[in-house]
């Protein structure tokens, strides 16, 4: 069996991160993972996790550490038999320092995109609550306007993404990501990528992970439980 491999992908609101992170699972095969997802899915299924967590988003904050780890290491020490790239965790150093107890990560790729970029992008996202899917009226548009492509139901802006909002969002994120993207620099796995279109970012990113990404057999490793 092919060797794992076990992604992260960080970066600001607006980022690209979800666009890219689909991008690399259907090129690569990797499974996807994205917390906010997860986390929907979780209040969807009505788990003690989700009720927990859904009180937290409705007030437009972080979900505490504990229940986010409680949350998603289980899923990720199920997974001893993919390859993953995860959008969204960790989040805070309390969360990278819990993974890094779980399992051993591979590559982290950090997205640094200009603040005007963010603020453009994020005015122009429109997003499908159910399902996470996101749109951009200029980039990727829906095929009917206002309607998701596949269920056909409308489609919302985040108060989050408009631009009062940006500001705060975009100065928590640099307080909390530099401490972890200085773990990951110590630890020589971490990538960044510098730009304002995700198409010319995307051939550096392709071509990196072409060099990564295993196809041949090595050995098997495995995200190990918590103690
Ligand atoms: N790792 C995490 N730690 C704490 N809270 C989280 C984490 N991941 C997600 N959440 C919570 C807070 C988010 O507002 C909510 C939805 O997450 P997500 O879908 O990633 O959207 P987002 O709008 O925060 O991200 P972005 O704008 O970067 O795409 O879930
Ligand atoms: N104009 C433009 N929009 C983009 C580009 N890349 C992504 N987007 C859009 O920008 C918004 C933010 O991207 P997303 O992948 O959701 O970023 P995330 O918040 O980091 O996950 C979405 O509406 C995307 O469709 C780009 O190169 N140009």
């Amino acid at each position: 069996m092919a060797k794992l491999f076990r992604a992260v992908i960080m970066g600001p609101p607006g980022s690209g991160k979800g666009t890219i992170s689909e991008r690399i699972a259907q090129r690569f095969g990797l499974t996807r993972l994205s917390s906010g997802d997860f986390i929907r899915e979780n209040i969807a299924a009505n788990t003690d996790a989700g009720v927990l967590a859904k009180t937290y988003i409705e007030r437009g904050l972080l979900v505490p550490d504990h229940v986010m780890t409680r949350l998603l290491l289980p899923r990720l020490e199920e997974m001893t038999r993919h390859s993953w790239l995860m959008d969204g965790f960790p989040r805070t150093l309390a969360q990278a320092e819990a993974l890094n107890s779980t399992c051993d990560l591979d590559l982290v790729i950090s997205l640094n995109i200009p603040y005007e970029t963010l603020k453009e992008r994020l005015s122009d996202r429109w997003i499908h609550p159910a399902s996470g899917r996101v749109y951009n009226m200029g980039f990727n548009p829906p095929h009917v306007q206002g309607r998701d492509d596949i269920s056909g139901e409308p489609l919302i802006q985040q108060d989050d993404d408009k631009p009062e909002a940006l500001v705060a969002r975009l100065r928590h994120y640099k307080d909390v990501a530099k401490p972890i993207i200085d773990l990951y620099k110590s630890k020589g796995i971490l990538h960044t990528f510098s730009g304002t279109e995700t198409d010319r970012i995307w051939p550096y990113i392709n071509s990196l992970l072409s060099t990564k990404i295993p196809s041949t057999s090595q050995t098997d490793t495995q995200c190990i439980p918590m103690p």
